[in-house]
């Protein structure tokens, strides 16, 4: 079984919006309503690819409720530790016409020591049945920094490999427990060398620096321009084609997903690479947040070229 973390999960809402103008009052068609937070959109996805994932974090208030709820309906199993305060909301404005995406996320609730430890405890558990664990997204309030790193030790105590998608200092500490993979995109990757830009030279430098630290794959998303794949001795480059995009908020989610699958049904790096970006590709041309499409997907893998550097 795979078991997704969101520790942080939010009710996700999209508007799509044309012309996207500060200090204006606009309206909008209603926006779509998704259970999310980065690791809830990584398990929709992976139930689109015909797994059944068990999806855990802290859920609170009536947000929490409504997105159990949602992942009732959607038949997504689920284990979640239940807290005092209020599960957030993120905020995404599309807008197609001047091709930009702007994003308000909000930094979630308080979570106490005794539902931190809680967490942990449960999800000590659930180890001896999973076969793959994904983490992803910001940390809440009060969730010490090191938190991944503590996960990903545990997961490698059990011989479980363990995949991390998050930035700033929860990346930082979280490569600190050697996960077998990071996704961070570019701008995280640049984040995490302290660098304004960085060339393909310098992402594979920065990539196989992270490897040295015990971390055994570095998977860089790049957005239209594909994705890099990188290990002790693999680099891999992923071109992908032009496509019509609606929505690629996620897509990083759907990546994630894509390439868990793909190792977990332990296809070459090659094909888990093409996967990874036809998943993510696939969503970015859906309106909904972390939704893809098998037929678009497979379609897809046809049209990606992986290249050794
Ligand atoms: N505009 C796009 N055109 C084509 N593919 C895209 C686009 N945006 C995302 N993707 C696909 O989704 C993957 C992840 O997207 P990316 O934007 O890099 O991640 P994140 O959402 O984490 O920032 C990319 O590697 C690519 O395969
Ligand atoms: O946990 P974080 O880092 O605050 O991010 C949360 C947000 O990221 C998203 O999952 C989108 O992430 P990606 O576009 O990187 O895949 C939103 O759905 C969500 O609201």
């Amino acid at each position: 079984m795979i078991i997704t973390i969101t520790l942080n999960p939010a009710i996700d809402v999209s508007y799509q919006s044309h012309h996207f103008q500060l200090n204006k009052v606009q309206r909008v068609a209603n926006g779509s309503k998704t259970a999310g937070g980065k690791g809830l959109n990584v398990s929709r996805v992976l139930k689109q690819l015909g797994c059944e994932p068990l999806c855990t974090g802290f859920l609170g208030g009536h947000s929490g409720s409504w997105i159990k709820s949602r992942l009732n309906q959607e038949g997504l199993d689920h284990s979640f530790i239940e807290i005092n305060e209020e599960t957030r909301t993120c905020l995404a404005i599309i807008d197609n016409q001047y091709g930009t995406q702007t994003e308000l996320l909000e930094e979630g609730p308080f979570i106490t020591i005794a539902e931190k430890d809680k967490f942990l405890s449960e999800f000590s558990k659930m180890l001896e049945k999973a076969k793959l664990i994904t983490a992803s997204g910001s940390l809440p309030k009060g969730i010490p920094l090191d938190i991944y790193s503590e996960i990903s030790e545990m997961a490698n105590a059990s011989n479980v490999p363990f995949i991390l998608d998050t930035s700033g200092k929860a990346l930082e500490y979280g490569i600190q427990g050697r996960p077998f993979l990071i996704k961070p995109n570019k701008e995280e990757l640049c984040q995490y060398v302290g660098k304004q830009e960085l060339t393909m030279d310098e992402m594979i430098d920065a990539a196989k620096k992270i490897c040295e630290t015990g971390v055994q794959y570095v998977l860089v998303s790049l957005g239209k321009e594909g994705a890099l794949l990188v290990g002790h001795d693999t680099v891999l480059l992923a071109e992908i084609p032009e496509i019509p995009v609606i929505n690629p908020v996620g897509s990083g989610d759907s990546m994630l997903a894509g390439m868990a699958y793909a190792l977990k049904n332990q296809y070459d790096f090659k094909t888990c690479l093409k996967w990874a970006c036809a998943c993510g590709m696939s969503n970015a041309m859906e309106a909904k947040t972390g939704e893809i499409h098998l037929h678009k997907v497979q379609e897809l893998l046809t049209k990606i070229d992986v290249t050794v550097l």
